[in-house]
Protein backbone atom coordinates (compact mmCIF):
# COMPACT_ATOMS: atom_id res chain seq x y z
CA UNK A 1 0.00 0.00 0.00
CA UNK A 2 1.06 3.53 -0.71
CA UNK A 3 0.82 5.91 1.71
CA UNK A 4 0.48 9.71 1.42
CA UNK A 5 3.35 11.06 3.96
CA UNK A 6 2.85 14.90 4.78
CA UNK A 7 5.43 14.40 8.16
CA UNK A 8 9.31 13.57 8.04
CA UNK A 9 9.86 10.07 9.06
CA UNK A 10 12.22 9.81 12.18
CA UNK A 11 15.42 8.54 11.11
CA UNK A 12 17.39 6.19 13.40
CA UNK A 13 19.62 5.74 14.89
CA UNK A 14 20.33 9.51 14.14
CA UNK A 15 17.48 10.43 16.11
CA UNK A 16 18.45 9.60 19.65
CA UNK A 17 15.08 11.53 21.60
CA UNK A 18 12.16 14.27 21.25
CA UNK A 19 8.71 14.93 21.51
CA UNK A 20 7.65 14.27 17.94
CA UNK A 21 4.23 15.66 17.69
CA UNK A 22 5.41 18.02 14.78
CA UNK A 23 6.34 14.00 12.86
CA UNK A 24 3.05 12.71 13.48
CA UNK A 25 -0.36 12.66 11.40
CA UNK A 26 -3.43 12.57 13.07
CA UNK A 27 -7.34 12.46 12.64
CA UNK A 28 -9.94 11.96 14.38
CA UNK A 29 -12.64 9.30 14.52
CA UNK A 30 -16.17 11.28 12.79
CA UNK A 31 -18.83 8.68 14.34
CA UNK A 32 -18.46 4.83 14.91
CA UNK A 33 -14.44 3.48 15.92
CA UNK A 34 -12.37 2.73 12.91
CA UNK A 35 -10.33 -0.50 12.13
CA UNK A 36 -6.52 -0.18 11.26
CA UNK A 37 -7.25 -1.16 7.73
CA UNK A 38 -9.38 1.78 7.74
CA UNK A 39 -7.85 3.91 9.38
CA UNK A 40 -4.94 3.20 7.11
CA UNK A 41 -7.33 3.93 4.88
CA UNK A 42 -8.16 7.21 6.06
CA UNK A 43 -4.61 8.63 6.21
CA UNK A 44 -4.55 8.62 2.30
CA UNK A 45 -7.52 10.75 2.29
CA UNK A 46 -6.75 14.36 2.32
CA UNK A 47 -8.27 15.61 5.65
CA UNK A 48 -5.03 14.67 7.42
CA UNK A 49 -3.33 17.05 9.36
CA UNK A 50 0.12 17.21 11.29
CA UNK A 51 1.00 18.18 14.54
CA UNK A 52 2.94 21.68 14.34
CA UNK A 53 3.48 21.54 18.12
CA UNK A 54 5.47 19.12 20.09
CA UNK A 55 2.28 17.33 21.28
CA UNK A 56 -1.09 17.04 19.85
CA UNK A 57 -3.77 18.28 22.16
CA UNK A 58 -7.31 18.14 21.20
CA UNK A 59 -9.27 19.61 24.19
CA UNK A 60 -11.50 17.63 26.99
CA UNK A 61 -13.96 14.85 26.08
CA UNK A 62 -13.33 14.53 22.30
CA UNK A 63 -13.57 11.89 19.44
CA UNK A 64 -11.00 9.11 19.35
CA UNK A 65 -7.95 10.33 17.74
CA UNK A 66 -5.70 7.96 15.30
CA UNK A 67 -2.01 8.71 14.81
CA UNK A 68 0.67 7.81 12.01
CA UNK A 69 4.08 8.37 11.68
CA UNK A 70 7.01 6.80 10.12
CA UNK A 71 10.21 4.92 11.40
CA UNK A 72 13.06 4.49 9.41
CA UNK A 73 16.04 2.61 10.45
CA UNK A 74 18.88 2.99 7.95
CA UNK A 75 21.15 1.24 9.95
CA UNK A 76 21.53 -2.92 8.98
CA UNK A 77 20.66 -3.91 12.78
CA UNK A 78 17.77 -4.03 15.01
CA UNK A 79 17.48 -0.39 17.16
CA UNK A 80 15.79 -0.37 19.96
CA UNK A 81 13.66 2.22 21.23
CA UNK A 82 11.01 3.47 23.69
CA UNK A 83 7.83 5.18 23.14
CA UNK A 84 6.03 6.90 25.68
CA UNK A 85 2.86 8.99 25.59
CA UNK A 86 3.32 10.94 28.52
CA UNK A 87 -0.29 11.95 29.48
CA UNK A 88 -0.80 9.25 32.70
CA UNK A 89 -4.51 9.73 31.98
CA UNK A 90 -5.50 8.90 28.48
CA UNK A 91 -7.66 5.90 29.14
CA UNK A 92 -7.42 3.28 25.84
CA UNK A 93 -4.57 3.74 23.77
CA UNK A 94 -3.81 0.67 20.98
CA UNK A 95 -0.38 1.12 18.73
CA UNK A 96 0.04 -1.03 15.83
CA UNK A 97 3.35 -1.62 14.44
CA UNK A 98 3.01 -2.45 10.47
CA UNK A 99 6.05 -3.24 8.14
CA UNK A 100 4.20 -2.98 4.23
CA UNK A 101 0.70 -4.49 4.61
CA UNK A 102 1.88 -6.79 7.86
CA UNK A 103 1.02 -6.13 11.14
CA UNK A 104 4.31 -6.57 13.52
CA UNK A 105 2.86 -5.94 16.80
CA UNK A 106 -0.45 -4.69 18.68
CA UNK A 107 0.17 -2.96 21.83
CA UNK A 108 -2.82 -2.27 23.89
CA UNK A 109 -2.81 0.04 26.78
CA UNK A 110 -3.96 2.93 28.71
CA UNK A 111 -4.98 3.46 32.42
CA UNK A 112 -8.34 1.70 31.18
CA UNK A 113 -6.13 -1.43 31.61
CA UNK A 114 -5.13 -2.73 34.82
CA UNK A 115 -1.98 -2.43 35.31
CA UNK A 116 -0.45 -5.73 35.05
CA UNK A 117 -2.39 -6.16 31.57
CA UNK A 118 -0.29 -2.41 30.78
CA UNK A 119 2.71 -2.90 27.59
CA UNK A 120 5.14 -1.44 30.37
CA UNK A 121 4.85 -1.18 34.18
CA UNK A 122 5.48 2.21 33.91
CA UNK A 123 3.78 5.42 34.85
CA UNK A 124 2.85 6.12 30.68
CA UNK A 125 1.64 4.06 28.27
CA UNK A 126 4.88 3.23 27.38
CA UNK A 127 6.86 0.35 25.51
CA UNK A 128 9.84 -0.74 24.02
CA UNK A 129 10.48 -2.45 20.48
CA UNK A 130 13.26 -3.48 18.36
CA UNK A 131 13.24 -1.96 14.73
CA UNK A 132 14.04 -3.66 12.14
CA UNK A 133 16.13 -1.97 9.12
CA UNK A 134 13.91 0.17 6.85
CA UNK A 135 10.72 1.12 7.07
CA UNK A 136 8.52 0.63 10.03
CA UNK A 137 4.72 2.73 10.05
CA UNK A 138 3.22 3.39 13.50
CA UNK A 139 -0.60 3.79 13.95
CA UNK A 140 -2.16 5.03 17.55
CA UNK A 141 -5.82 5.04 17.98
CA UNK A 142 -6.29 6.93 21.74
CA UNK A 143 -9.86 7.24 23.36
CA UNK A 144 -10.36 8.94 26.58
CA UNK A 145 -12.66 11.06 28.57
CA UNK A 146 -10.12 13.01 29.69
CA UNK A 147 -7.93 15.69 28.27
CA UNK A 148 -6.34 14.83 25.10
CA UNK A 149 -3.08 15.92 25.33
CA UNK A 150 -0.73 13.36 23.76
CA UNK A 151 2.79 14.81 24.30
CA UNK A 152 4.88 10.85 22.28
CA UNK A 153 7.91 10.95 23.23
CA UNK A 154 10.51 8.93 21.31
CA UNK A 155 13.86 7.98 22.19
CA UNK A 156 16.97 5.20 22.01
CA UNK A 157 16.62 2.92 25.01
CA UNK A 158 19.48 4.10 27.17
CA UNK A 159 18.28 7.61 26.79
CA UNK A 160 15.20 6.58 28.26
CA UNK A 161 16.43 5.52 31.16
CA UNK A 162 18.86 8.71 31.21
CA UNK A 163 15.53 10.57 31.04
CA UNK A 164 13.83 8.48 33.56
CA UNK A 165 16.59 9.15 36.24
CA UNK A 166 17.09 12.83 35.63
CA UNK A 167 13.25 12.59 36.00
CA UNK A 168 13.48 10.98 39.24
CA UNK A 169 16.07 13.62 40.87
CA UNK A 170 13.47 16.43 39.73
CA UNK A 171 10.90 15.37 41.53
CA UNK A 172 12.57 14.12 44.47
CA UNK A 173 13.60 17.25 44.77
CA UNK A 174 10.75 19.20 43.99
CA UNK A 175 8.12 17.07 46.34
CA UNK A 176 11.29 17.04 49.31
CA UNK A 177 11.23 21.06 49.23
CA UNK A 178 7.02 20.73 49.37
CA UNK A 179 7.22 17.66 51.48
CA UNK A 180 9.94 19.10 53.82
CA UNK A 181 7.56 22.86 54.12
CA UNK A 182 4.28 20.58 54.38
CA UNK A 183 5.99 18.90 57.60
CA UNK A 184 7.59 21.78 58.94
CA UNK A 185 4.42 24.19 59.15
CA UNK A 186 2.14 20.65 60.29
CA UNK A 187 4.75 20.56 63.62
CA UNK A 188 4.17 24.59 63.91
CA UNK A 189 0.28 23.99 63.73
CA UNK A 190 -0.01 21.25 66.22
CA UNK A 191 2.55 23.65 68.28
CA UNK A 192 0.84 26.94 68.33
CA UNK A 193 -2.52 25.73 67.03
CA UNK A 194 -2.80 28.63 64.14
CA UNK A 195 -5.08 27.54 61.61
CA UNK A 196 -3.13 28.74 58.58
CA UNK A 197 0.19 26.70 59.14
CA UNK A 198 -2.04 23.59 59.26
CA UNK A 199 -4.17 24.69 56.36
CA UNK A 200 -0.46 25.71 54.44
CA UNK A 201 0.55 22.31 55.27
CA UNK A 202 -2.55 20.67 53.81
CA UNK A 203 -2.27 22.86 50.72
CA UNK A 204 1.51 21.63 50.12
CA UNK A 205 0.30 18.36 51.13
CA UNK A 206 -2.61 18.22 48.54
CA UNK A 207 -0.46 19.15 45.68
CA UNK A 208 2.09 16.98 46.12
CA UNK A 209 -0.65 14.48 45.78
CA UNK A 210 -1.94 16.38 43.12
CA UNK A 211 1.30 16.45 41.09
CA UNK A 212 2.08 12.61 42.08
CA UNK A 213 -1.70 11.93 40.33
CA UNK A 214 -1.09 14.07 37.67
CA UNK A 215 2.10 12.90 36.40
CA UNK A 216 0.62 9.10 36.46
CA UNK A 217 3.35 8.46 39.68
CA UNK A 218 0.22 7.64 42.74
CA UNK A 219 -1.08 5.38 39.99
CA UNK A 220 2.40 3.27 39.39
CA UNK A 221 2.88 2.76 43.21
CA UNK A 222 -0.03 2.77 45.18
CA UNK A 223 -3.53 2.93 42.95
CA UNK A 224 -2.28 0.51 40.08
CA UNK A 225 -5.63 -1.86 39.90
CA UNK A 226 -8.45 0.07 40.93
CA UNK A 227 -9.75 -0.16 37.91
CA UNK A 228 -10.73 1.96 34.55
CA UNK A 229 -11.53 5.72 35.22
CA UNK A 230 -10.55 5.44 38.99
CA UNK A 231 -7.57 7.66 37.73
CA UNK A 232 -9.65 9.91 36.20
CA UNK A 233 -12.02 10.75 39.04
CA UNK A 234 -8.78 10.78 41.75
CA UNK A 235 -6.99 13.45 39.17
CA UNK A 236 -9.66 16.04 39.57
CA UNK A 237 -10.71 15.09 42.79
CA UNK A 238 -7.09 15.87 44.02
CA UNK A 239 -6.71 18.56 41.89
CA UNK A 240 -9.68 20.41 44.04
CA UNK A 241 -8.05 19.22 47.64
CA UNK A 242 -5.23 22.06 46.77
CA UNK A 243 -7.18 24.53 45.50
CA UNK A 244 -9.79 24.54 48.48
CA UNK A 245 -6.95 24.34 51.35
CA UNK A 246 -4.83 27.23 49.34
CA UNK A 247 -8.14 29.04 49.14
CA UNK A 248 -8.79 28.94 52.64
CA UNK A 249 -5.14 29.17 53.55
CA UNK A 250 -5.25 32.52 51.34
CA UNK A 251 -8.47 33.92 53.50
CA UNK A 252 -7.24 33.42 57.04
CA UNK A 253 -3.38 34.19 56.53
CA UNK A 254 -4.40 37.69 54.23
CA UNK A 255 -7.95 37.87 56.99
CA UNK A 256 -9.85 38.68 54.28
CA UNK A 257 -13.26 38.68 56.72
CA UNK A 258 -12.02 41.86 58.11
CA UNK A 259 -11.97 44.17 54.97
CA UNK A 260 -13.90 42.40 52.34
CA UNK A 261 -16.52 40.79 53.69
CA UNK A 262 -18.48 40.15 50.61
CA UNK A 263 -15.04 38.29 48.81
CA UNK A 264 -14.92 36.41 51.71
CA UNK A 265 -18.03 34.80 51.01
CA UNK A 266 -17.60 33.81 47.27
CA UNK A 267 -13.98 32.06 48.37
CA UNK A 268 -16.17 30.26 50.88
CA UNK A 269 -19.53 29.74 48.54
CA UNK A 270 -16.74 28.36 45.80
CA UNK A 271 -15.23 25.63 47.69
CA UNK A 272 -18.67 24.37 49.09
CA UNK A 273 -20.58 24.70 46.00
CA UNK A 274 -18.65 23.05 43.45
CA UNK A 275 -16.46 20.50 45.09
CA UNK A 276 -20.36 19.30 46.02
CA UNK A 277 -21.69 19.20 42.36
CA UNK A 278 -18.17 17.27 41.70
CA UNK A 279 -19.51 14.50 44.22
CA UNK A 280 -23.16 15.01 42.20
CA UNK A 281 -21.07 14.06 38.94
CA UNK A 282 -19.14 11.03 40.40
CA UNK A 283 -22.26 9.98 41.93
CA UNK A 284 -24.08 9.70 38.72
CA UNK A 285 -20.96 8.58 36.64
CA UNK A 286 -20.62 11.97 35.38
CA UNK A 287 -16.45 11.96 34.31
CA UNK A 288 -16.86 15.11 32.21
CA UNK A 289 -19.26 17.38 34.05
CA UNK A 290 -17.56 16.99 37.68
CA UNK A 291 -14.29 17.70 35.31
CA UNK A 292 -15.29 20.71 34.12
CA UNK A 293 -16.28 21.23 37.30
CA UNK A 294 -12.46 20.78 38.59
CA UNK A 295 -11.16 22.96 35.95
CA UNK A 296 -14.00 25.62 36.65
CA UNK A 297 -12.75 25.68 40.35
CA UNK A 298 -9.25 25.39 39.70
CA UNK A 299 -9.83 28.69 37.28
CA UNK A 300 -11.76 30.55 40.47
CA UNK A 301 -8.58 29.45 42.54
CA UNK A 302 -6.24 31.88 40.35
CA UNK A 303 -8.22 34.44 39.81
CA UNK A 304 -9.66 34.08 43.54
CA UNK A 305 -6.14 34.74 44.57
CA UNK A 306 -5.40 37.38 42.86
CA UNK A 307 -8.02 39.41 43.48
CA UNK A 308 -7.75 38.33 47.46
CA UNK A 309 -3.75 39.69 46.78
CA UNK A 310 -5.11 42.97 45.19
CA UNK A 311 -8.10 43.23 48.11
CA UNK A 312 -4.96 42.67 51.24
CA UNK A 313 -2.98 45.04 48.83
CA UNK A 314 -5.52 47.61 48.97
CA UNK A 315 -6.24 47.50 52.86
CA UNK A 316 -2.37 47.68 53.65
CA UNK A 317 -2.22 43.91 55.18
CA UNK A 318 1.67 42.98 56.07
CA UNK A 319 2.99 41.01 53.22
CA UNK A 320 0.41 41.17 50.56
CA UNK A 321 2.81 42.72 47.49
CA UNK A 322 4.84 39.63 48.03
CA UNK A 323 1.50 37.39 48.30
CA UNK A 324 0.03 39.11 45.17
CA UNK A 325 3.75 38.70 43.29
CA UNK A 326 3.60 34.61 44.47
CA UNK A 327 0.07 34.27 43.81
CA UNK A 328 0.42 36.11 40.35
CA UNK A 329 3.78 34.27 39.60
CA UNK A 330 2.04 30.72 40.29
CA UNK A 331 -1.16 31.71 38.70
CA UNK A 332 0.63 32.24 35.10
CA UNK A 333 2.24 28.99 35.62
CA UNK A 334 -1.52 26.93 36.58
CA UNK A 335 -2.71 28.46 33.83
CA UNK A 336 -0.24 27.88 31.28
CA UNK A 337 -0.30 24.06 32.11
CA UNK A 338 -4.04 23.98 32.91
CA UNK A 339 -5.08 25.72 29.36
CA UNK A 340 -2.07 23.25 28.23
CA UNK A 341 -3.52 20.48 29.11
CA UNK A 342 -7.64 21.47 27.60
CA UNK A 343 -5.58 22.10 24.41
CA UNK A 344 -6.38 25.90 24.60
CA UNK A 345 -4.09 28.45 23.30
CA UNK A 346 -0.75 26.92 24.84
CA UNK A 347 1.03 24.57 22.88
CA UNK A 348 1.42 21.47 25.06
CA UNK A 349 4.99 20.45 25.94
CA UNK A 350 7.35 19.72 28.58
CA UNK A 351 7.67 22.84 29.61
CA UNK A 352 4.39 23.75 29.70
CA UNK A 353 3.38 20.85 31.53
CA UNK A 354 5.78 21.04 34.08
CA UNK A 355 4.44 24.99 34.77
CA UNK A 356 2.50 24.06 37.74
CA UNK A 357 5.10 22.38 39.09
CA UNK A 358 7.94 25.29 39.13
CA UNK A 359 4.83 27.95 39.96
CA UNK A 360 3.94 25.89 42.74
CA UNK A 361 7.30 25.29 44.31
CA UNK A 362 7.81 29.08 43.86
CA UNK A 363 4.75 30.09 45.45
CA UNK A 364 5.48 27.61 48.19
CA UNK A 365 8.98 29.14 49.25
CA UNK A 366 7.55 32.63 48.71
CA UNK A 367 4.39 31.81 51.24
CA UNK A 368 6.60 29.94 53.56
CA UNK A 369 8.35 33.37 53.79
CA UNK A 370 5.54 35.30 54.54
CA UNK A 371 4.54 32.79 57.13
CA UNK A 372 7.86 32.31 58.85
CA UNK A 373 8.12 36.59 59.03
CA UNK A 374 4.67 36.29 60.32
CA UNK A 375 5.90 33.79 63.12
CA UNK A 376 8.47 36.36 63.46
CA UNK A 377 6.22 39.32 64.31
CA UNK A 378 4.47 37.29 66.49
CA UNK A 379 7.18 36.34 68.59
CA UNK A 380 8.33 40.26 68.71
CA UNK A 381 4.20 40.86 69.56
CA UNK A 382 5.16 38.79 72.21
CA UNK A 383 8.11 40.26 73.63
CA UNK A 384 6.49 43.57 73.64
CA UNK A 385 3.61 42.62 74.95
CA UNK A 386 5.55 41.25 77.95
CA UNK A 387 8.18 44.12 78.24
CA UNK A 388 5.02 46.21 78.29
CA UNK A 389 3.71 44.44 81.16
CA UNK A 390 6.73 44.57 83.21
CA UNK A 391 7.30 48.42 82.95
CA UNK A 392 5.37 51.39 84.64
CA UNK A 393 3.75 52.94 82.12
CA UNK A 394 4.43 56.66 83.34
CA UNK A 395 8.06 56.20 84.26
CA UNK A 396 9.25 53.53 82.25
CA UNK A 397 11.31 51.84 85.06
CA UNK A 398 9.96 48.24 86.00
CA UNK A 399 6.98 48.40 87.76
CA UNK A 400 6.70 45.19 90.52
CA UNK A 401 6.14 42.43 88.52
CA UNK A 402 9.50 43.76 86.14
CA UNK A 403 11.32 43.71 89.28
CA UNK A 404 10.23 40.63 90.79
CA UNK A 405 11.06 39.01 87.21
CA UNK A 406 14.37 40.20 87.51
CA UNK A 407 15.36 39.21 90.65
CA UNK A 408 14.16 36.00 91.00
CA UNK A 409 17.10 34.67 89.21
CA UNK A 410 19.49 36.70 90.58
CA UNK A 411 17.87 36.21 94.35
CA UNK A 412 18.33 32.44 93.88
CA UNK A 413 22.29 32.75 93.36
CA UNK A 414 22.48 35.06 96.28
CA UNK A 415 21.09 32.27 98.63
CA UNK A 416 22.92 29.56 97.07
CA UNK A 417 25.85 31.56 97.54
CA UNK A 418 25.44 32.88 101.00
CA UNK A 419 26.03 36.44 98.71
CA UNK A 420 24.62 39.78 100.55
CA UNK A 421 21.67 42.00 99.30
CA UNK A 422 19.85 44.72 100.69
CA UNK A 423 16.67 46.53 99.77
CA UNK A 424 15.90 50.18 99.72
CA UNK A 425 12.36 51.75 99.89
CA UNK A 426 12.36 55.86 98.89
CA UNK A 427 8.74 57.68 99.55
CA UNK A 428 8.39 61.12 98.14
CA UNK A 429 7.41 63.36 101.11
CA UNK A 430 4.52 65.77 101.11
CA UNK A 431 3.51 64.05 97.65
CA UNK A 432 -0.21 64.73 98.56
CA UNK A 433 0.50 68.50 98.51
CA UNK A 434 2.24 68.58 95.01
CA UNK A 435 -1.00 67.30 93.59
CA UNK A 436 -3.13 69.42 95.55
CA UNK A 437 -1.33 72.19 94.95
CA UNK A 438 -0.04 72.24 91.89
CA UNK A 439 -1.87 69.32 90.31
CA UNK A 440 -2.06 65.92 88.85
CA UNK A 441 0.44 67.09 85.77
CA UNK A 442 2.81 68.23 88.03
CA UNK A 443 2.88 65.18 90.41
CA UNK A 444 3.32 62.88 87.58
CA UNK A 445 6.23 64.88 86.14
CA UNK A 446 8.13 64.98 89.89
CA UNK A 447 7.64 61.18 89.69
CA UNK A 448 9.17 61.00 85.88
CA UNK A 449 11.95 63.07 87.58
CA UNK A 450 12.36 60.70 90.33
CA UNK A 451 12.78 57.56 88.69
CA UNK A 452 15.08 59.04 86.53
CA UNK A 453 17.50 60.19 89.17
CA UNK A 454 17.22 56.72 90.73
CA UNK A 455 17.97 54.98 87.54
CA UNK A 456 21.08 56.97 87.55
CA UNK A 457 22.13 56.86 91.35
CA UNK A 458 21.98 53.10 91.12
CA UNK A 459 25.23 50.88 90.51
CA UNK A 460 25.59 48.53 87.65
CA UNK A 461 23.56 45.55 88.56
CA UNK A 462 21.00 47.12 90.85
CA UNK A 463 17.22 46.74 90.17
CA UNK A 464 14.83 49.69 90.82
CA UNK A 465 11.42 49.72 90.10
CA UNK A 466 8.29 52.04 91.06
CA UNK A 467 6.86 49.79 93.88
CA UNK A 468 3.32 51.89 93.77
CA UNK A 469 2.59 55.25 94.02
CA UNK A 470 4.88 57.44 94.88
CA UNK A 471 6.85 54.76 96.31
CA UNK A 472 10.08 53.16 94.89
CA UNK A 473 12.33 50.59 95.35
CA UNK A 474 15.84 49.62 94.60
CA UNK A 475 17.45 45.96 95.24
CA UNK A 476 21.15 46.15 95.62
CA UNK A 477 22.83 42.58 95.00
CA UNK A 478 26.49 42.11 96.44
CA UNK A 479 25.18 44.63 99.46
CA UNK A 480 25.67 44.57 102.90
CA UNK A 481 23.29 46.81 105.14
CA UNK A 482 25.84 48.81 106.02
CA UNK A 483 26.78 49.41 102.81
CA UNK A 484 23.25 49.80 101.68
CA UNK A 485 22.66 52.51 104.42
CA UNK A 486 25.56 54.94 102.75
CA UNK A 487 24.11 53.94 98.92
CA UNK A 488 20.71 55.29 99.97
CA UNK A 489 21.97 58.26 101.95
CA UNK A 490 23.96 59.09 98.56
CA UNK A 491 20.47 58.49 97.01
CA UNK A 492 18.73 61.14 99.30
CA UNK A 493 21.52 63.77 98.59
CA UNK A 494 20.41 63.20 94.63
CA UNK A 495 16.71 63.36 94.83
CA UNK A 496 17.20 66.68 96.78
CA UNK A 497 19.06 68.48 93.86
CA UNK A 498 16.28 67.03 91.69
CA UNK A 499 15.88 70.13 89.24
CA UNK A 500 12.31 71.32 88.48
CA UNK A 501 10.83 74.49 88.06
CA UNK A 502 7.51 75.66 87.77
CA UNK A 503 6.25 79.13 87.50
CA UNK A 504 10.21 80.16 88.15
CA UNK A 505 10.58 78.64 91.02
CA UNK A 506 12.15 75.71 91.83
CA UNK A 507 10.42 72.74 93.75
CA UNK A 508 11.94 71.30 96.69
CA UNK A 509 11.69 67.37 96.74
CA UNK A 510 13.23 65.03 99.52
CA UNK A 511 12.15 61.88 99.81
CA UNK A 512 12.05 59.49 103.34
CA UNK A 513 13.99 56.38 102.68
CA UNK A 514 14.09 52.51 104.70
CA UNK A 515 16.62 50.20 104.47
CA UNK A 516 17.08 46.52 105.00
CA UNK A 517 19.86 44.41 104.22
CA UNK A 518 22.08 41.56 105.29
CA UNK A 519 25.62 41.09 106.93
CA UNK A 520 27.61 38.34 106.71
CA UNK A 521 24.88 36.52 104.44
CA UNK A 522 22.43 36.43 107.20
CA UNK A 523 19.11 38.36 107.44
CA UNK A 524 17.66 38.60 110.83
CA UNK A 525 19.68 35.59 112.67
CA UNK A 526 19.05 33.38 109.36
CA UNK A 527 21.14 32.52 106.13
CA UNK A 528 19.05 34.03 103.30
CA UNK A 529 16.13 31.74 102.10
CA UNK A 530 14.00 31.99 98.88
CA UNK A 531 11.28 34.13 101.17
CA UNK A 532 13.63 35.97 102.94
CA UNK A 533 13.33 38.94 100.45
CA UNK A 534 9.99 39.60 101.46
CA UNK A 535 10.73 39.65 104.82
CA UNK A 536 13.54 42.13 103.92
CA UNK A 537 11.42 44.62 102.08
CA UNK A 538 9.01 44.31 105.09
CA UNK A 539 11.88 45.65 107.41
CA UNK A 540 12.71 47.78 104.68
CA UNK A 541 9.18 49.39 104.95
CA UNK A 542 9.21 49.99 108.63
CA UNK A 543 12.50 51.94 108.74
CA UNK A 544 10.75 53.71 106.13
CA UNK A 545 8.07 54.38 108.15
CA UNK A 546 10.16 55.23 110.88
CA UNK A 547 11.98 57.93 108.93
CA UNK A 548 8.99 59.69 107.93
CA UNK A 549 7.42 59.88 111.35
CA UNK A 550 11.20 60.80 112.74
CA UNK A 551 11.08 64.23 109.81
CA UNK A 552 10.92 63.09 106.84
CA UNK A 553 13.85 63.48 104.44
CA UNK A 554 16.06 60.99 106.08
CA UNK A 555 17.85 57.11 105.77
CA UNK A 556 16.65 54.61 108.38
CA UNK A 557 17.94 51.46 108.95
CA UNK A 558 15.89 48.98 111.27
CA UNK A 559 18.37 46.95 113.01
CA UNK A 560 17.74 43.59 111.38
CA UNK A 561 20.82 41.80 114.03
CA UNK A 562 18.72 43.35 116.94
CA UNK A 563 15.44 42.94 115.36
CA UNK A 564 13.91 39.51 116.16
N1 LIG B 1 0.38 62.60 90.19
C1 LIG B 1 0.28 61.36 90.64
N2 LIG B 1 -0.08 61.14 91.91
C2 LIG B 1 -0.15 59.89 92.39
C3 LIG B 1 0.12 58.79 91.57
N3 LIG B 1 -0.02 57.66 92.32
C4 LIG B 1 -0.38 58.06 93.56
N4 LIG B 1 -0.45 59.41 93.61
C5 LIG B 1 -0.80 60.26 94.72
O1 LIG B 1 0.22 60.20 95.70
C6 LIG B 1 -0.36 60.68 96.91
C7 LIG B 1 0.21 59.93 98.06
O2 LIG B 1 -0.24 60.58 99.25
P1 LIG B 1 0.14 60.11 100.68
O3 LIG B 1 0.14 58.60 100.73
O4 LIG B 1 -0.71 60.83 101.66
O5 LIG B 1 1.64 60.54 100.83
P2 LIG B 1 2.34 61.94 101.05
O6 LIG B 1 1.46 63.08 100.76
O7 LIG B 1 3.60 61.88 100.23
O8 LIG B 1 2.69 61.87 102.56
P3 LIG B 1 4.02 61.32 103.17
O9 LIG B 1 4.37 60.09 102.43
O10 LIG B 1 3.68 61.03 104.59
O11 LIG B 1 5.03 62.36 103.02
C8 LIG B 1 -1.88 60.56 96.74
O12 LIG B 1 -2.43 61.87 96.67
C9 LIG B 1 -2.05 59.84 95.42
O13 LIG B 1 -3.20 60.30 94.74
C10 LIG B 1 0.47 59.04 90.20
O14 LIG B 1 0.72 58.14 89.41
N5 LIG B 1 0.53 60.33 89.79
Amino acid sequence: MAFKTNAAAISIPDFKEGTIGARVEYFQEADKPLSLAQAQKNFTTSSIKTGSNQSISLGINVAPAWLKFTVLNNSSTLQKYRLSIETPWLDYIDTWLTSGKQVLKHIPGGDGYPFEQRPMAYRFYAFEHNFEPGQTEVYIRIETKGPMAIPIHFSAKEHAIKRDISAGYQYGLLYGIMAALALYNLVLYVFIKQQEYGLYSLYLIGFILNSLSYTGQLHTVITYDFGAYFQDWLDIFLMITYSIAGLHFTRTLLKTKEYALKLDGIVTKATILIPSGMLVGFVFNQLFFSMLLAFLLNTCFVILFIVMGFKAYYANRPFALIFLFSSVTAALCITVSTLAVAGIVVPYNDYTFKAIEVGMALEAILLSLILARQFRSAQLDKVIAEEYARTDSLTQINNRRGFHSQINPIWQNITRKKRDASIVLIDIDYFKKFNDNHGHNTGDKILTALATCITKACRKGDISARWGGEEFIIFLPETPQEQAKLQAERIRQEIETIELILDGNKLLITASLGVAGSHNGMFNHKNLAPDTLESMINHADKALYQAKKQGKNQVHVVNSRKAS
